[in-house]
Protein backbone atom coordinates (compact mmCIF):
# COMPACT_ATOMS: atom_id res chain seq x y z
CA UNK A 1 0.00 0.00 0.00
CA UNK A 2 1.55 3.44 -0.99
CA UNK A 3 1.96 6.00 1.78
CA UNK A 4 -0.22 9.32 1.17
CA UNK A 5 1.52 12.22 0.12
CA UNK A 6 2.97 13.43 3.35
CA UNK A 7 2.79 16.59 2.47
CA UNK A 8 -0.80 16.71 1.55
CA UNK A 9 -3.31 18.62 3.65
CA UNK A 10 -6.99 17.13 4.69
CA UNK A 11 -10.14 18.12 2.80
CA UNK A 12 -11.08 21.51 3.56
CA UNK A 13 -14.25 21.66 5.22
CA UNK A 14 -15.46 24.42 2.43
CA UNK A 15 -14.19 22.19 -0.48
CA UNK A 16 -15.78 22.62 -3.63
CA UNK A 17 -14.17 18.82 -5.01
CA UNK A 18 -13.71 17.92 -8.91
CA UNK A 19 -12.81 14.22 -9.62
CA UNK A 20 -11.90 13.09 -12.96
CA UNK A 21 -12.81 9.34 -13.48
CA UNK A 22 -10.18 7.37 -15.55
CA UNK A 23 -7.22 6.84 -13.56
CA UNK A 24 -8.25 8.83 -10.53
CA UNK A 25 -11.64 7.41 -9.51
CA UNK A 26 -11.19 4.05 -11.10
CA UNK A 27 -8.20 2.02 -12.41
CA UNK A 28 -6.96 2.61 -16.09
CA UNK A 29 -8.40 -0.63 -17.79
CA UNK A 30 -7.53 -2.10 -21.34
CA UNK A 31 -10.38 -0.88 -22.87
CA UNK A 32 -12.70 2.29 -22.21
CA UNK A 33 -16.02 -0.45 -21.98
CA UNK A 34 -13.75 -2.40 -19.17
CA UNK A 35 -13.26 -0.34 -16.20
CA UNK A 36 -14.00 -1.51 -12.50
CA UNK A 37 -15.79 0.77 -10.55
CA UNK A 38 -14.24 0.11 -6.72
CA UNK A 39 -17.23 -1.61 -4.55
CA UNK A 40 -17.13 1.17 -2.16
CA UNK A 41 -16.89 4.38 -4.58
CA UNK A 42 -20.70 5.31 -5.28
CA UNK A 43 -21.00 4.97 -1.57
CA UNK A 44 -17.62 7.80 -1.03
CA UNK A 45 -19.26 9.87 -4.06
CA UNK A 46 -22.51 10.04 -2.07
CA UNK A 47 -21.38 10.67 1.61
CA UNK A 48 -18.73 13.59 0.34
CA UNK A 49 -22.10 14.96 -1.47
CA UNK A 50 -23.71 15.34 1.65
CA UNK A 51 -20.61 16.23 3.91
CA UNK A 52 -19.55 19.05 1.44
CA UNK A 53 -23.18 20.45 0.89
CA UNK A 54 -23.12 19.43 -2.44
CA UNK A 55 -20.21 20.75 -3.82
CA UNK A 56 -18.52 17.38 -5.10
CA UNK A 57 -18.73 17.09 -9.29
CA UNK A 58 -17.13 14.75 -11.52
CA UNK A 59 -15.16 15.95 -14.47
CA UNK A 60 -14.50 13.69 -16.93
CA UNK A 61 -13.24 13.22 -20.60
CA UNK A 62 -15.55 10.98 -21.35
CA UNK A 63 -19.13 11.71 -22.19
CA UNK A 64 -22.18 11.94 -19.88
CA UNK A 65 -24.22 9.25 -20.85
CA UNK A 66 -21.24 6.77 -20.55
CA UNK A 67 -20.61 7.98 -16.89
CA UNK A 68 -23.81 7.46 -15.86
CA UNK A 69 -23.55 3.86 -17.20
CA UNK A 70 -20.61 3.79 -14.50
CA UNK A 71 -21.76 6.03 -11.82
CA UNK A 72 -25.81 5.89 -12.07
CA UNK A 73 -26.65 7.36 -8.69
CA UNK A 74 -24.15 10.54 -8.84
CA UNK A 75 -25.87 12.80 -6.94
CA UNK A 76 -23.75 15.96 -8.45
CA UNK A 77 -23.19 17.79 -11.28
CA UNK A 78 -21.63 16.12 -13.82
CA UNK A 79 -18.76 17.30 -16.80
CA UNK A 80 -18.41 15.37 -19.69
CA UNK A 81 -16.77 15.19 -22.99
CA UNK A 82 -13.95 17.66 -21.94
CA UNK A 83 -16.18 20.63 -20.83
CA UNK A 84 -18.01 20.15 -23.36
CA UNK A 85 -21.47 18.86 -21.82
CA UNK A 86 -22.77 19.58 -18.35
CA UNK A 87 -25.13 17.82 -16.53
CA UNK A 88 -26.17 20.13 -13.38
CA UNK A 89 -28.15 17.63 -10.27
CA UNK A 90 -31.28 16.55 -11.91
CA UNK A 91 -31.10 18.63 -14.84
CA UNK A 92 -30.86 17.52 -18.56
CA UNK A 93 -27.45 17.73 -20.51
CA UNK A 94 -26.49 20.76 -21.71
CA UNK A 95 -23.83 21.60 -24.27
CA UNK A 96 -21.18 24.32 -23.57
CA UNK A 97 -19.64 25.22 -26.86
CA UNK A 98 -20.80 26.75 -30.23
CA UNK A 99 -19.11 25.04 -32.61
CA UNK A 100 -20.93 22.81 -35.27
CA UNK A 101 -19.97 19.79 -35.18
CA UNK A 102 -21.63 16.71 -37.61
CA UNK A 103 -20.34 13.88 -34.79
CA UNK A 104 -21.37 11.17 -36.78
CA UNK A 105 -19.16 12.44 -39.89
CA UNK A 106 -16.61 12.47 -37.86
CA UNK A 107 -16.89 9.44 -35.92
CA UNK A 108 -17.24 7.99 -39.95
CA UNK A 109 -14.19 9.58 -40.64
CA UNK A 110 -12.10 7.90 -38.24
CA UNK A 111 -13.43 4.45 -38.25
CA UNK A 112 -12.82 4.82 -42.05
CA UNK A 113 -9.00 6.45 -41.88
CA UNK A 114 -8.07 3.26 -39.40
CA UNK A 115 -10.45 0.55 -41.13
CA UNK A 116 -7.04 -1.03 -41.76
CA UNK A 117 -5.85 -1.78 -38.28
CA UNK A 118 -8.30 -3.16 -36.15
CA UNK A 119 -6.36 -2.91 -32.88
CA UNK A 120 -6.71 0.89 -32.60
CA UNK A 121 -10.54 1.28 -31.00
CA UNK A 122 -12.49 4.40 -32.51
CA UNK A 123 -14.62 5.97 -29.12
CA UNK A 124 -17.67 7.61 -30.86
CA UNK A 125 -18.79 10.82 -28.28
CA UNK A 126 -21.48 12.95 -29.20
CA UNK A 127 -18.84 15.90 -29.39
CA UNK A 128 -15.92 14.14 -30.86
CA UNK A 129 -13.86 11.08 -31.14
CA UNK A 130 -10.85 9.37 -29.55
CA UNK A 131 -8.97 7.01 -31.03
CA UNK A 132 -6.86 4.53 -29.27
CA UNK A 133 -3.93 2.59 -29.52
CA UNK A 134 -3.44 0.56 -26.08
CA UNK A 135 -3.92 -2.82 -27.20
CA UNK A 136 -0.82 -2.09 -29.91
CA UNK A 137 0.66 1.17 -28.77
CA UNK A 138 3.39 0.60 -31.82
CA UNK A 139 0.60 2.25 -33.92
CA UNK A 140 0.67 5.38 -32.17
CA UNK A 141 1.95 7.50 -34.92
CA UNK A 142 -0.70 5.75 -37.29
CA UNK A 143 -3.39 7.33 -34.67
CA UNK A 144 -1.06 10.65 -34.44
CA UNK A 145 -0.72 11.10 -38.19
CA UNK A 146 -4.76 9.64 -38.60
CA UNK A 147 -6.08 12.44 -35.99
CA UNK A 148 -3.97 15.56 -37.34
CA UNK A 149 -5.37 15.32 -40.54
CA UNK A 150 -8.73 14.80 -39.14
CA UNK A 151 -8.04 18.50 -36.85
CA UNK A 152 -6.98 19.75 -40.31
CA UNK A 153 -10.20 19.08 -41.78
CA UNK A 154 -12.24 20.37 -38.83
CA UNK A 155 -11.13 23.86 -37.92
CA UNK A 156 -13.96 23.82 -34.92
CA UNK A 157 -11.87 20.69 -33.39
CA UNK A 158 -8.68 20.52 -31.67
CA UNK A 159 -6.10 17.46 -30.66
CA UNK A 160 -6.28 16.33 -27.13
CA UNK A 161 -3.53 13.68 -26.28
CA UNK A 162 -4.91 10.71 -23.77
CA UNK A 163 -3.43 7.89 -22.31
CA UNK A 164 -2.67 5.54 -25.26
CA UNK A 165 -5.07 7.38 -27.29
CA UNK A 166 -5.72 10.66 -29.32
CA UNK A 167 -8.59 12.65 -29.23
CA UNK A 168 -10.32 15.71 -30.63
CA UNK A 169 -12.70 17.97 -28.76
CA UNK A 170 -14.52 21.18 -29.84
CA UNK A 171 -12.53 24.30 -29.15
CA UNK A 172 -12.30 26.41 -26.37
CA UNK A 173 -13.52 23.61 -24.43
CA UNK A 174 -11.80 21.68 -21.45
CA UNK A 175 -11.85 20.91 -17.70
CA UNK A 176 -10.53 24.15 -16.44
CA UNK A 177 -13.69 26.04 -18.54
CA UNK A 178 -15.91 23.24 -16.87
CA UNK A 179 -14.17 24.04 -13.00
CA UNK A 180 -14.74 27.82 -13.75
CA UNK A 181 -18.92 27.45 -14.91
CA UNK A 182 -19.35 25.13 -11.27
CA UNK A 183 -17.38 27.24 -9.35
CA UNK A 184 -19.94 30.43 -10.79
CA UNK A 185 -22.84 28.31 -9.29
CA UNK A 186 -24.14 27.33 -5.51
CA UNK A 187 -22.82 25.51 -3.52
CA UNK A 188 -19.63 25.69 -5.16
CA UNK A 189 -19.34 29.17 -5.34
CA UNK A 190 -17.22 30.67 -2.64
CA UNK A 191 -15.77 27.73 -1.82
CA UNK A 192 -11.77 26.33 -1.80
CA UNK A 193 -11.30 24.37 -5.32
CA UNK A 194 -9.66 21.23 -5.23
CA UNK A 195 -9.14 18.87 -7.87
CA UNK A 196 -7.45 15.54 -8.31
CA UNK A 197 -7.07 14.22 -11.59
CA UNK A 198 -4.20 11.51 -13.51
CA UNK A 199 -3.67 13.38 -17.19
CA UNK A 200 -2.96 15.91 -19.40
CA UNK A 201 -6.40 16.95 -20.03
CA UNK A 202 -6.84 17.99 -16.21
CA UNK A 203 -3.41 19.91 -16.11
CA UNK A 204 -5.14 23.25 -17.32
CA UNK A 205 -7.86 22.13 -14.00
CA UNK A 206 -5.28 21.77 -11.61
CA UNK A 207 -3.78 25.12 -12.34
CA UNK A 208 -7.01 26.80 -12.35
CA UNK A 209 -7.76 25.52 -8.74
CA UNK A 210 -4.40 26.23 -7.42
CA UNK A 211 -4.57 29.95 -9.02
CA UNK A 212 -8.35 30.42 -7.24
CA UNK A 213 -6.57 29.66 -4.16
CA UNK A 214 -7.51 25.79 -4.18
CA UNK A 215 -5.02 22.65 -4.89
CA UNK A 216 -4.47 19.97 -7.31
CA UNK A 217 -3.90 16.68 -6.53
CA UNK A 218 -2.02 14.21 -9.37
CA UNK A 219 -3.04 10.48 -9.44
CA UNK A 220 0.32 8.36 -10.35
CA UNK A 221 3.15 9.36 -12.15
CA UNK A 222 4.18 12.27 -14.59
CA UNK A 223 5.26 15.73 -15.03
CA UNK A 224 2.27 17.85 -13.45
CA UNK A 225 1.84 21.37 -11.74
CA UNK A 226 -0.08 19.87 -8.76
CA UNK A 227 0.93 20.60 -5.90
CA UNK A 228 0.24 17.39 -4.71
CA UNK A 229 0.38 13.41 -5.37
CA UNK A 230 -0.69 10.44 -4.50
CA UNK A 231 -0.04 7.33 -5.85
CA UNK A 232 -2.82 6.01 -7.73
CA UNK A 233 -7.16 5.95 -6.64
CA UNK A 234 -6.49 3.66 -3.81
CA UNK A 235 -4.91 6.07 -2.25
CA UNK A 236 -7.05 8.99 -3.22
CA UNK A 237 -10.13 7.20 -2.09
CA UNK A 238 -7.91 6.20 1.14
CA UNK A 239 -7.61 10.62 1.41
CA UNK A 240 -11.51 11.02 0.64
CA UNK A 241 -12.38 8.29 3.55
CA UNK A 242 -9.59 9.86 6.16
CA UNK A 243 -11.86 13.41 5.22
CA UNK A 244 -15.34 11.58 5.99
CA UNK A 245 -13.82 10.27 9.14
CA UNK A 246 -12.50 13.55 10.20
CA UNK A 247 -15.78 14.93 9.80
CA UNK A 248 -17.35 12.54 12.20
O1 LIG B 1 -11.03 12.57 -18.02
P1 LIG B 1 -11.05 11.12 -17.68
O2 LIG B 1 -12.23 10.70 -16.88
O3 LIG B 1 -9.74 10.66 -17.08
O4 LIG B 1 -11.16 10.38 -19.10
C1 LIG B 1 -10.07 10.43 -20.01
C2 LIG B 1 -10.32 9.42 -21.09
O5 LIG B 1 -10.47 8.17 -20.41
C3 LIG B 1 -10.84 7.03 -21.16
O6 LIG B 1 -9.70 6.55 -21.82
C4 LIG B 1 -8.66 6.20 -20.91
O7 LIG B 1 -9.12 5.18 -20.02
C5 LIG B 1 -9.43 3.89 -20.62
C6 LIG B 1 -9.98 2.98 -19.54
O8 LIG B 1 -9.08 2.86 -18.49
C7 LIG B 1 -8.15 3.34 -21.27
O9 LIG B 1 -8.42 2.08 -21.89
C8 LIG B 1 -7.63 4.36 -22.29
O10 LIG B 1 -6.39 3.90 -22.82
C9 LIG B 1 -7.41 5.74 -21.66
O11 LIG B 1 -7.06 6.71 -22.63
C10 LIG B 1 -11.98 7.31 -22.10
O12 LIG B 1 -12.14 6.23 -22.98
C11 LIG B 1 -11.86 8.62 -22.84
O13 LIG B 1 -13.09 8.93 -23.49
C12 LIG B 1 -11.59 9.74 -21.84
O14 LIG B 1 -11.46 10.98 -22.51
Amino acid sequence: MQPLDPSLPDLPADAALFLDFDGCLVEIAPRPDAVAIPPGLAGRLARLHDRLGGAVALVSGRDIADLRGFLPDFPGPIAGSHGAELSLAGQPIRTTHAVDLDAEALHRAAADAVADNPAILVERKPHGVALHYRADPSLRPVVEAVMQRLADAHPGMVLQPAKMAVELRPRGTGKDGALDRLMALPPFAGRVPVYAGDDLTDEAAMAHAQSRGGFGIKIGAGETVARYRLADPAALARWLDDALVGAG
